[in-house]
């Protein structure tokens, strides 16, 4: 099996081409190569399949097995990779995702090299039902939340994937580890979710550590980074352009007003390429 070792401002993926369709192992194949230490290590195994209604489609499997329905930072990563790989010459191109549909991606190149990528991600979910949390309520902004009698107040936003913003006075030392997974497997969330702690720095800035669902505190996450200023917006903290600062490295955010859809740009790098047997 080939692989390539990507990543996208740290969050890191071993992608696979070639295949037509997810292999039936993919979760157990995800829980031993993304193995730090018994694995080649990565927060999650990316394939890039042939699609019917888009370029490329892309399947992620997080690092515990379980299958996100989209990744903002693997979806640039895939898209440096067909580009790089020559399995196309444009620069403009669609990638059909398991829970936002077919996204455009642009890839931003100087001398034929990528630079960044700028992914339209598509509209944002508000609805409590569909985010999924169990509150039926059109959106889900503020709303108090009890973990081992402590009570944050979340906003809730899907890109395709479920998260749970919450606003923090210091998000870079924030004590991830005891709060991220209790929030992640909090009752309200039927199918678990990704939870980011936010401290707004200016109208056009925040930071944000990230605790994700099925793979625990990673470097970056993209699609993070577009519910955090989705939600900075309807908490009337931020413009609806701003850079997100992660553990590595920022991402500019845009939420469009006339479209509605929340656009992404950043960086995807190539680490190394192997063969596995
Ligand atoms: N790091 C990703 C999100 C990956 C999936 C997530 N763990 C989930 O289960 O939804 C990103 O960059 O968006």
């Amino acid at each position: 099996m080939n692989f390539t070792k990507m990543h996208g401002l740290g969050n890191d993926f071993i992608v696979v081409a070639g295949e037509k369709e997810l292999p039936a192992n993919a979760a157990e194949l995800a829980v031993q190569l993304c193995n730090r230490f018994f694995g080649i290590g990565a927060d999650g195994l990316v394939y890039i399949l042939p699609s019917e209604v888009a370029d490329f489609r892309m399947r992620i499997i997080n690092s515990d097995g379980s299958e996100a329905e989209q990744c903002g930072n693997a979806i640039r990563c895939v898209a440096k990779y067909v580009y790089d790989k020559g399995l196309t010459d444009r620069t403009t191109i669609t990638i059909e995702t398991l829970g936002a549909g077919a996204q455009e991606v642009q890839l931003q190149t100087e001398g034929g090299k990528v630079q960044t990528v700028r992914v339209d991600m598509g509209e944002p979910v508000l609805n409590g039902l569909q985010v999924p949390t169990t509150i039926d309520a059109e959106q889900v902004v503020s709303h108090p939340i009890e973990v081992d009698g402590k009570t944050f107040e979340f906003t809730a936003v899907s890109m395709g994937n479920p998260h749970c913003v919450i606003y923090v006075d210091d998000a870079v030392n924030f004590d991830l580890e005891t709060w991220g997974p209790k929030l992640e497997t909090h009752p309200l969330f039927p199918r678990k979710i990704n939870v980011e702690f936010v401290t707004v720095k200016s109208r056009n800035h925040t930071d944000m550590r990230v605790w994700e669902r099925g793979a625990g505190p990673t470097l970056a996450c993209g699609t993070g980074a577009c519910a955090t200023v989705v939600s900075s917006v309807l908490n009337g903290l931020t413009d609806r352009t701003a850079t997100v600062s992660l553990k590595g490295g920022d991402l500019l955010i845009e939420w469009n007003e006339s479209d509605n859809h929340v656009y992404m740009t950043g960086p995807a790098a190539e680490v190394y390429s192997g063969t596995l047997s």
